[in-house]
């Protein structure tokens, strides 16, 4: 742990120096042109942040230190026997930008292994809400219940000095990353398992101990869980939940409430509950057609259904991209090998056939194309884990794997209070009418 803190703490020393030279010698370079629409419109393809983590390219997905999702399969460190990447290899290459070796990435595995213990209240805390409660809403209040574990909340209380910010946060991370599983699962099995919580097993890694404290022991569960704890950790820095956690955190909020906060974010439909939107919307086809295996034309006429009703397909889309996701390509991968011949799963390729047509012609959505979220659901259920309510959970999980990491980065880089201003419409007229110089007077 000191080992991944003191390099940590030397990279983020060295591009700290190499920002200020930067902001020294280019400081009041214009990067771009503001317009009216994009204040108006979520702000798409405004660049207004840093995030060190990860990157976006509309046309090729997302990379991670400049890693795509196909070379993180081929280069990251994987469980004995296992071909999927472990996502703790991950986090350490979004922590310190370097790909670890087999051992680093086990030096982690225990060190997360050692922070686990969740304390009894939390659980408490959990089943004190009534059994309907949305998962992500059990998950969040677990979080918040924890908050008072935070190792820089407390030294805040005490007077912490500046510079000591980047390894309070960096010690609620560790301890964060280590315990959300036991927290995650234990949502699962008290929703849908009778509260049968599961004791972990100390010999696992990360995400095949979260596989089996969720009751799923199948290897191929395991493996599954590894890849989607890599592919869905992180996505720059404006998407909804690594903004949310990154402007909550500017405020000097500690990790788990800033963690808190992005994740009730990620529980939107149109952002990260997208995936549980996925399989409803094929359950609910499934069932008004009486059948598992829809056909072309009938996904055609109920995707028409959708959108005459006023509804978004889930799982097409995205504020960023314009291809097919690679998230949702990495998990076709994954399917044609293990499951190629299951129904749910070969609905969403047809589906994938069938709906970018439809939504090209409607001649306003910008990206036809699936996201990660019209995939993940179907490789789920044919494990057997088929309520798609506690999926984003699953999400959460692995988000916090690059929100958490890119905070550490904020403190590290003294990253200030985000506030930007805001202007009413009355402003706007009144700038366009030429009564007031400048837009805001
Ligand atoms: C992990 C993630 O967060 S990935 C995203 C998960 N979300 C989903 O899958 C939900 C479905 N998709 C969507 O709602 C959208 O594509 C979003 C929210 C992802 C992106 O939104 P935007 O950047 O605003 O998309 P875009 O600029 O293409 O929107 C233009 C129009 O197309 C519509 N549109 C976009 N995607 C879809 C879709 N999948 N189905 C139907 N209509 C759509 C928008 O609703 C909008 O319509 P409007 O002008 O009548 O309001
Ligand atoms: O990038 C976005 O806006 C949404 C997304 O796909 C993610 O956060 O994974």
């Amino acid at each position: 742990m000191e080992m991944l803190k003191q390099k940590f703490k030397a990279q983020a020393d060295k591009l700290g120096e190499e920002i200020k030279a930067i902001l020294k010698e280019h400081g009041d370079t214009v990067i771009g042109q503001t317009t009216l629409a994009q204040v108006y419109q979520g702000m798409r393809g405004m660049t207004a942040l840093i995030t060190e983590t990860s990157l976006l390219d509309a046309q090729d997905g997302i990379r991670f230190r400049r890693h795509s999702i196909d070379e993180l399969r081929d280069k990251l460190p994987k469980a004995n026997g296992g071909s999927e990447p472990l996502p703790e290899g991950l986090f350490y290459l979004m922590l310190v930008g370097e790909i670890p070796t087999q051992e680093e990435v086990e030096n982690l595995t225990s060190i997360l292994q050692r922070r686990s213990h969740v304390p009894s209240y939390v659980f408490e805390t959990m089943s004190a809400l009534p059994k309907e409660t949305h998962p992500m809403t059990m998950f969040v209040v677990g979080v918040m219940a924890l908050q008072g574990e935070s190792t820089f909340a407390k030294k805040y209380a005490e007077g912490m000095n500046k510079k000591e910010y980047w390894a309070a946060t960096f010690e609620d991370t560790l301890d964060l990353i280590a315990r959300l599983p036991h927290i995650a699962a234990y949502v699962y099995r008290r929703k849908y398992k009778q509260g049968k919580a599961l004791q972990p097993d100390g010999l696992l890694d990360w995400a095949g101990n979260f596989a089996h404290m969720l009751g799923y022991d199948d290897d191929q569960f395991k493996e599954l869980m590894r890849l989607y704890m890599v592919i869905h950790a992180d996505h720059e820095g404006g998407n909804v939940s690594a903004h949310t956690t990154h402007l909550v955190g500017s405020a000097l909020s500690d990790p788990y409430l800033s963690y808190a906060a992005g994740m009730n974010g990620l529980a939107g439909p149109l952002h990260g509950l997208a995936n549980q939107e996925v399989i409803k919307w094929i359950f609910e086809m499934q069932e008004q057609l009486q059948t598992k295996e829809p056909t072309a034309e009938q996904i055609k006429e109920y995707v028409e259904k959708t959108l005459s009703e006023g509804k978004v397909v889930p799982g097409y889309g995205h504020a960023v991209l314009r291809k097919t996701d690679p998230r949702f390509t990495a998990q076709m991968d994954f399917g044609k090998k293990h499951m190629s011949d299951d129904p749910l799963v070969n609905t969403v390729w047809r589906i994938y056939e069938t709906v970018p047509p439809i939504l090209q012609s409607l001649g306003k959505v910008k990206n036809p194309w699936p996201n990660v979220d019209a995939h993940s659901g179907a490789l789920l259920v044919h494990y057997g884990m088929v309520e798609y309510e506690y999926y984003t959970v699953l999400f959460a999980v692995s988000r916090a794997l690059g929100v958490l990491s890119s905070l550490c980065w904020d403190r590290a880089l003294s990253m200030p209070l985000e506030r930007p201003k805001s202007v009413t419409t009355a402003a706007v007229k009144r700038w366009l009418n030429k009564e007031v110089q400048n837009l805001g007077d």
